[in-house]
């Protein structure tokens, strides 16, 4: 990755926001174009879970949200669906351990953004090795959102990463807050990546400034 490219990444990490369907308590575009205006630096669409869209209703609520990040200036990622990314050309896709392998993703998508969730310093190597863009460490804090979450790993997994000499840009994940994000940065992420702070508030704009003001 060249020191531009790092550079660029970094910046959009700072605060990434990510939802589908499920996460909202109104409607997806509303709250999108609410978390944009409180100022989130990226955007992750992760149709997930019980109850979320799939086949065509997927594709037209991503089609949705890719136009509001377009219109804003915003990177759009979509999580876990390759296929989805490179057909609506996304700015990026972010995959776990359990996906696609990153190396074979990015033989698909050449020049996209592509963000890896890794637990432990040898999948990031290998992430990295695979043409990883940034890693998503998780969760730090206990989440309501992802109900096969790993155990909480708490601040100690991105300090580790940074003390093993890992530089790779990085965004912590998982219960994280306004009262918990600063310290997610001070342990060495770029930024942070969240799902309820912002999409289950009653205020969507300012929930999302006040995050903002907690990271920059
Ligand atoms: C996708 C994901 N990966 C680890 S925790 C998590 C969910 C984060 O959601 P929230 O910000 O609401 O805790
Ligand atoms: C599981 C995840 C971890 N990190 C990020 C940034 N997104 C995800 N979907
Ligand atoms: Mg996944």
């Amino acid at each position: 990755m060249t020191i531009y490219r790092q550079h660029e990444i970094e910046e959009f990490l700072q605060l990434y926001f990510i939802m589908g369907s499920t996460n909202c308590k109104k409607d997806p575009v509303y709250v999108l174009k609410q978390a944009i205006e409180g100022g989130i630096t990226l955007f992750q669409f992760r149709e997930k879970g019980v109850g979320s869209l799939e086949g065509l209703k997927k594709k037209k609520l991503a089609e949705k949200l890719h136009r509001v990040c377009k219109d804003a200036g915003i990177p759009f990622i979509i999580n876990d669906d390759v296929e989805l990314a490179v057909e609506l050309d996304a700015d990026g896709i972010h995959i776990g351990q359990e996906d696609l392998a990153a190396n074979l993703v990015r033989e698909k998508a050449a020049d996209m953004i592509l963000g890896v969730s890794t637990h432990t310093i040898g999948e990031a190597e290998k992430a990295i090795e695979d043409g990883a863009d940034y890693l998503g460490l998780g969760p730090i804090y206990p989440t309501i959102s992802k109900d096969d979450a790993r155990e909480v790993s708490g601040l100690t997994i991105i300090e580790n990463f940074r003390k093993n000499g890992i530089t790779i840009p990085i965004v912590g994940i998982g219960g994280i807050t306004s009262a918990n994000a600063r310290d997610v940065i001070q342990a060495g992420a770029n930024g942070i990546s969240l799902i309820s702070a912002i999409a289950a508030a009653d205020d969507v704009k300012k929930a999302s400034e006040d995050l903002k003001r907690a990271v920059i």
